[in-house]
């Protein structure tokens, strides 16, 4: 065998233990797959003294994570610290710079800076992979960068969110309380350091972001992405849309529309008997059309220690077998400005309405809806208690910006209790 790919772990939690467990159990099947053994030299987190349930012990320690960076016997860094600043940064960039390989399950730091850290490395001649970044074990930039690359992608969508997806199906299945719900995911290591990117949708639409750079060869732009999360989702909605036959999801939509790039992270409801309706606790689903194969579809553990280590470890071996794929699927000087898509095709959508129980109140939201040509399907005012109703209503077909005048205007009259929420039904 020849020389072993000497690695650094920059980052102890969930990810990085998972990673030094997976080395430690398949180190040998690793070295035969590679062809050379992947050797752990060195390791950083924040607290050298913190009980981990893996052996540290025959790894040197570095107090500053850039530090790996610098070592002349680290080959490639696996960055698994996290956030957009700081040590995760500087130990992506000063490694790129220093000629290192880099693995990473940084969205956030690729969603926003993604191109630059591209082009960085291929100046270095080194790779930069980050296949447990988006929808965590399910090998989709491998499928798209890879298996794919000769196709013209038409669209990409699916359920990038571990975190929102347990949720929403463990409160369905429970009737459990949202705050609790989240409680379990983050204890189970699902959930982002600060939860709160996972139900604003903003850790799905990073992913979201990152797939359509390779899919439509843009640069990665995560600004233009329309992004609502499941914040406000109750579980009144969650009941009333598996009494209609369908299930909650927040759901990610990418495609070209013209020359213009579309992007869309928001809850939506899908049918229940489809792939993507059916899909419980943790699991993502990422669905890719392209012109030559059709649809292609993807599913798996989108988050969690074991599925996101299988991914590093896929792209570890890639770089020991001396594979060099561009980080976006070609030369990141190829990339493109994406143009923006105003808004996607008109949709039904449902929406709950909190207003007061008094007469005349639900002519002016007929009438409101009515004033931007929306008109509706079903409407169905559920048990309430004294003085507030919640109304539910299924539109017909509408425009997105049509409708957010209407509920702009129905909010702000004093019988709206609350905001309204809207969920768009999506025939996937
Ligand atoms: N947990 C999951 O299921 C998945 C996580 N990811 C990504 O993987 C990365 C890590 O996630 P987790 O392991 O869940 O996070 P975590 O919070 O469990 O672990 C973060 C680690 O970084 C270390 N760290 C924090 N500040 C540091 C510093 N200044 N210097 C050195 N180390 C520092 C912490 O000590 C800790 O060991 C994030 O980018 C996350 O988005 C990606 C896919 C799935
Ligand atoms: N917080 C993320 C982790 C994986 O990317 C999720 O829940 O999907
Ligand atoms: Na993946």
């Amino acid at each position: 065998m020849t020389s072993p790919l000497r690695i650094a772990i920059a980052g102890l939690g969930t990810v990085g233990t998972g990673v030094v467990r997976m080395i430690q159990t398949h180190g040998e099947l690793i070295a035969q797959r590679a062809g050379r053994p992947v050797e752990i030299v060195a390791v950083s987190a924040r607290s050298k003294d913190k009980a981990r349930d893996v052996d540290l012990s025959a790894y040197a320690w570095e107090d500053d994570a850039a530090a790996l960076a610098q070592r002349a016997d680290v080959d490639l860094v696996v960055e698994v610290i996290g956030g957009t600043s700081g040590p995760a940064r500087d130990a992506v960039e000063q490694s790129l710079a220093n000629g290192k390989h880099v693995v990473t399950a940084n969205k956030a730091l690729l969603a926003e800076g993604g191109h630059a850290l591209a082009k960085a490395a291929e100046a270095a001649g080194v790779a930069l992979r980050f296949e447990a970044a988006v929808a965590g074990g399910i090998p989709i930039v491998k499928a798209l960068t890879e298996g794919l690359a000769g196709n013209q992608i038409t669209r990409v969508m699916g359920v990038m969110n571990g975190t929102c997806n347990y949720i929403l199906t463990t409160m369905e299945h429970t009737g459990a309380a949202y705050a609790d719900v989240l409680a379990d995911a983050q204890k189970l290591g699902y959930a982002e350091a600060d939860p709160s990117f996972d139900v604003g949708g903003i850790d799905a639409a990073q992913k979201l972001a990152i797939l359509s750079s390779i899919a439509f060869g843009t640069e990665v732009d995560f600004d233009g992405v329309k992004v609502e999360g499941i914040e406000r989702v109750s579980l009144m909605d969650i009941e009333q849309a598996a009494e209609m036959g369908y299930r909650v999801k927040l759901l990610g939509v990418a495609r070209m529309n013209g020359a213009a790039l579309e992007q869309r992270m928001q809850p939506c409801l899908v049918p229940a008997t489809s792939p993507i309706g059916q899909l419980e606790s943790v699991t993502n689903m990422v669905v890719v059309e392209g012109d030559f194969i059709g649809q292609t579809v993807y599913q798996g553990p989108g988050a969690g220690e074991g599925p996101t280590a299988s991914a590093i470890l896929g792209d570890i071996i890639d770089v020991a077998r001396g594979l060099m794929i561009p980080a976006f699927g070609q030369p990141a000087t190829n990339l493109v400005k994406a143009e923006r898509a105003e808004t996607g095709l008109g949709a039904a959508y449902y929406l709950r309405l909190t207003l007061e129980d008094a007469p005349g109140v639900l002519a002016r939201v007929a009438d409101a809806l009515g004033r931007q040509g929306i008109s509706i399907n079903q409407m169905r005012q559920n048990a309430h208690e004294a003085g507030t109703a919640p109304v539910l209503i299924v539109t017909h077909p509408c425009g997105r910006i049509a409708l957010d005048k209407a509920l702009e205007e129905i909010a702000a009259h004093k019988t709206s209790l609350d905001q309204p929420v809207a969920l768009r039904i999506e025939q996937v």
